[in-house]
């Protein structure tokens, strides 16, 4: 049994006792929010509409076509890849490998989706089971995370994650103590990043624009909209499936509840808030604001991809010639720091490109209710947060070269602002 370890360093999210907190709070947000987005006053702060009983959460049909989901895109993460990329180097000097094969599982699904349809599946239907298949999702999240809180007691200390081994049961269950969770080849935590849950994303979208044809005739502009938008993150996200491997979750975080409910349940559940509004609460959008909000989400588009493209491609290759000719910071680690470009205009010009597609996504919903700007909210408060977390890692990582690049660069998210 491998040693905690990692018990020096800090606690995050307020310790165990914010941990326990976030156990309960985390879900009890998610369903309060899926009750309030289908009630009238739709109100965020507003106690929900009525409080759902067993019968409402429990449908062993929708446990069954959950498991039925996660078993499909298990088996699409096994079919063979287009490419086998190597992670980052870990403790003990050796790199993982990882399939990239996540846009071609996207592509199957809505292949499979659409035959499915095509033969009188019901996806409009899907809408009217997000309660129970929520509860699903939360419940396998659960289990799951204490499968891997035990998988962890046997692996070996340089498997372990950085934090999420403070001793703590609660703690680490939440953060999580395994950095990469494996069974073989089949990565938990690299798979669930970017597969059920994105794609059911988008699928669940999909479901909402459906039932709103078959309710009013057709799809309204501010779905279309939202529909679109949030299809083009998912299809970037697994089109660049390779660059995750360098995000924080995957080189830094331990795989406990924190991930496994945020990729399984949240993303699905409430990312797709803004469809859910718009199903219960029609918007009427005219083209030219429906023009404004596009450009909106192109500009933030072009800023995410922008700047993650490029971190990407200086880490991968520093002299390759799209990015050789950017001004460079070296550190005391052999690792170089972009000064230059997207990276020296703010130190997280992704999180500012994201931001702004975020607020992209929930002006279609209008400004009568505050309830789909709850993402854009809910992001800002985990981006400000996330970006603290990576400042303590670089620091600790760059020492003075990180602080000589924060002189240099000195906003951290929005130009002159923060
Ligand atoms: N939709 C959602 O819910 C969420 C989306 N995201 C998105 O995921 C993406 C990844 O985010 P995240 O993993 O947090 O962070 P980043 O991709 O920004 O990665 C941060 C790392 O980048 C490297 N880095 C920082 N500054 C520089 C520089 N000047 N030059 C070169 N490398 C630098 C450092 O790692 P090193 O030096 O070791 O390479 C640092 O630890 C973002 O676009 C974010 O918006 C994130 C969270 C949630
Ligand atoms: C439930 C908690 C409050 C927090 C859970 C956080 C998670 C939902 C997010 C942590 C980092 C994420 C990323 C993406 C989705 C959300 C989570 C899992 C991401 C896959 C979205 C698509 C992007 O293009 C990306 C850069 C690949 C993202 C990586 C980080």
């Amino acid at each position: 049994m491998a040693p905690p370890q990692g018990s020096r360093a800090p606690l995050e999210f307020g310790g165990p006792l914010g941990a326990a907190a976030l156990l309960l709070l985390l879900p009890a947000t998610m369903f309060h929010l899926l009750l309030v987005a289908r009630s009238g006053p739709a109100r965020l702060l507003g106690p929900p509409p009525y409080l759902p009983g067993p019968e409402a959460l429990w449908s062993p049909r929708a446990l069954l076509l959950w498991l039925a989901w996660l078993g499909l895109q298990a088996a699409l993460y096994l079919l063979p890849a287009r490419k086998v990329a190597e992670g980052q180097e870990l403790k003990d000097k050796s790199r993982l490998r990882y399939p990239i094969n996540g846009f071609q599982a996207l592509m199957l699904t809505a292949l499979l989706v659409g035959l499915g349809v095509s033969a009188g599946l019901p996806l409009g239907a899907l809408p009217e089971m997000l309660l129970p298949l929520a509860f699903a999702a939360t419940l396998t999240a659960f289990i799951f995370s204490l499968f891997l809180y035990v998988k962890a007691l046997l692996a070996p200390a340089s498997a372990l994650a950085p934090g999420g081994n403070s001793g703590n049961p609660i703690y680490d269950f939440f953060l999580g103590r395994e950095l990469n969770p494996r069974i073989c080849f089949f990565d938990f935590k690299y798979f669930c990043e970017l597969r059920p849950g994105l794609i059911g994303w988008v699928l669940i979208n999909l479901a909402l624009l459906v039932q709103e044809a078959e309710l009013r005739g057709s799809p309204s502009l501010a779905m279309w909209l939202v529909n679109g938008f949030q299809l083009l993150y998912v299809g970037d996200a697994l089109w660049h499936e390779e660059a995750v491997l360098t995000t924080m979750d995957i080189i830094h975080d331990g795989f406990g509840f924190m991930l496994a409910f945020g990729d399984l349940a949240w993303v699905p559940f409430t990312y797709s808030l803004q469809a859910q509004f718009l199903l219960y609460h029609p918007q009427a959008l005219g083209l030219p604001m429906a023009s404004v909000i596009c450009l909106i989400n192109a500009t933030g588009y072009y800023i995410f991809r922008g700047a993650n493209s490029q971190k990407n491609t200086f880490r991968k290759n520093p002299s390759d010639p799209r990015v050789a000719d950017l001004e460079t910071i070296a550190t005391a680690t052999g690792r170089q720091l972009l000064v230059s470009g997207w990276w020296g205009m703010v130190r997280h010009p992704n999180y500012l490109g994201d931001l702004i597609m975020a607020l992209a996504w929930s002006l279609p919903c209008g400004v009568s209710h505050l309830l789909p700007y709850f993402y854009l909210l809910y992001f800002t408060a985990l981006l400000v947060h996330r970006e603290a977390r990576d400042e303590r890692q670089c620091q600790q990582k760059y020492g003075l070269a990180w602080h000589e690049y924060c002189r240099r660069v000195p906003y951290r998210i929005v130009p002159y602002i923060y």
